[in-house]
């Protein structure tokens, strides 16, 4: 059974001119990471509090198990939903200790002093927090702080975790760690994750479902190399990882899920899903995938180099094509501007929508 589902959800605000969430259907099976990505105002925050029950959707059904949740105006208050919940700003309690902000939450459902001090232990010690039982969330660096939320999340039996761009507010360096933290306690708990970003390499990263949000619609839910490989459109091309958009022209029969296409004078083979409708196409070509060869045959692409960003793994280089369009690809060492190359592309992908 589902975890999480949603139906035709709506939800919208009264100074709003469009709707924040706007029919959303979705099914998060049970154990699942789900990453809402998109971008700002996309309506990410707003589906998480509807599933947590802090807002009411206007319209459609919310189920967590086997349990209506949300219908029409009738709705479950939060903490009958058995929902944890991890914010940004950590949430945490100033004047309680790390021990007691993980703790309370036992303690208002009134459950044996043992049993408390056990779970609330055995969840520090999971969070990488043994010995800071006494501290105040004040004395804390910000990643301890987000591990104590997140201890506090985890330690009710609570079979549903919802995150709101829990690293957001941390360092690079320390947004890895806490990704690592993230990733073997969703293995090792078994709970249902529902995680709200608008950082394409964290819901990548940690997801097993990434579903892109866009003006409140989910435009694509998918595994994440699914993502990656197969973006649905334009934005979601544009929004997912490096790459060029690049026109081309059809020039066969799809056969094994690959197209001939023809760019710029030279025939190369693409990825795609279905015979696209229209002879012009857009694909999307990412950096990795093609190469500077010595000398080109028919199937190469004769570009001219016009600048490079070093990118620490590669130089992303950029190429103007023969018919005036720009290419990115990644080489190992930097390129002179007015360089002529010849390119193989390995591998493109069809955009099934322009
Ligand atoms: N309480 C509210 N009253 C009015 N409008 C709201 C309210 N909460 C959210 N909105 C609007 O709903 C839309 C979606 O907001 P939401 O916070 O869900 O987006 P988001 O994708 O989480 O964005 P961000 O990444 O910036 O947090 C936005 O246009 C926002 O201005």
């Amino acid at each position: 059974m589902a975890a999480i589902t949603l139906k035709n959800i709506t939800k919208r605000f009264a100074s709003a001119p469009s709707a924040a969430v706007d029919d959303v259907s979705l099914e998060v099976p049970a154990g699942a990471f789900l990453a809402l990505l998109g971008p700002s105002g996309c309506g990410k925050t707003t589906l998480l509090r509807l599933i947590a029950g802090l807002e009411h959707p206007d319209t459609g059904t919310i189920r967590l198990g086997d349990r209506v949740v949300a219908e029409g105006h009738r709705a479950l208050d939060p903490e009958r939903r058995g929902v944890g919940m991890v914010f940004q700003s950590y949430a945490l309690w100033p004047h309680k200790t790390v021990a007691r902000n993980v703790s309370y939450s036992l303690e208002i459902a009134g459950r044996p002093r043992a049993e408390i001090a056990r779970a609330t232990s055995a969840m520090l010690e999971r969070v990488g927090l043994v010995g800071f039982d006494d501290r105040l969330p004040e004395t804390l660096s910000g990643g301890q702080r987000q591990r104590v939320a997140l201890a506090r999340a985890l330690v009710q039996d609570a079979s549903i975790v919802l995150c709101d761009e829990p690293l957001a507010n941390l360092d690079v360096h320390l947004r890895d760690t806490m990704l690592a933290t993230f990733a073997d306690l969703h293995r090792s708990l078994g709970r249902t994750f529902v995680y709200v970003t608008h950082d394409q390499a964290e819901a990548l990263a940690l997801a097993t479902t990434v579903a892109v949000m866009d003006k409140g619609r989910i435009v694509q839910a998918a595994a994440p190399v699914e993502i990656y490989a197969k973006p649905a459109n334009r934005a979601l091309a544009g929004f997912i990882g490096r790459g060029s958009l690049i026109e081309a022209r059809v020039a066969g029969p799809l056969a094994d899920g690959r197209v001939p296409v023809t760019v710029a004078g030279c025939t190369l083979s693409a990825r795609a899903d279905a015979l696209p409708a229209e002879e012009r196409v857009t694909m999307l070509v990412r950096p990795e995938a093609v190469t500077a060869i010595a000398a080109g045959g028919a199937d190469a692409l004769r570009a001219t180099v016009t600048g490079q960003i070093y990118r620490g793994a590669a130089f992303e280089t950029a190429a103007v094509l023969a018919d005036g369009q720009r290419l990115l690809f990644d080489r190992p060492e930097p390129t002179a501007s007015g360089t002529e190359v010849a390119l193989a592309v390995r591998d493109a992908w069809v955009l099934p929508e322009a």
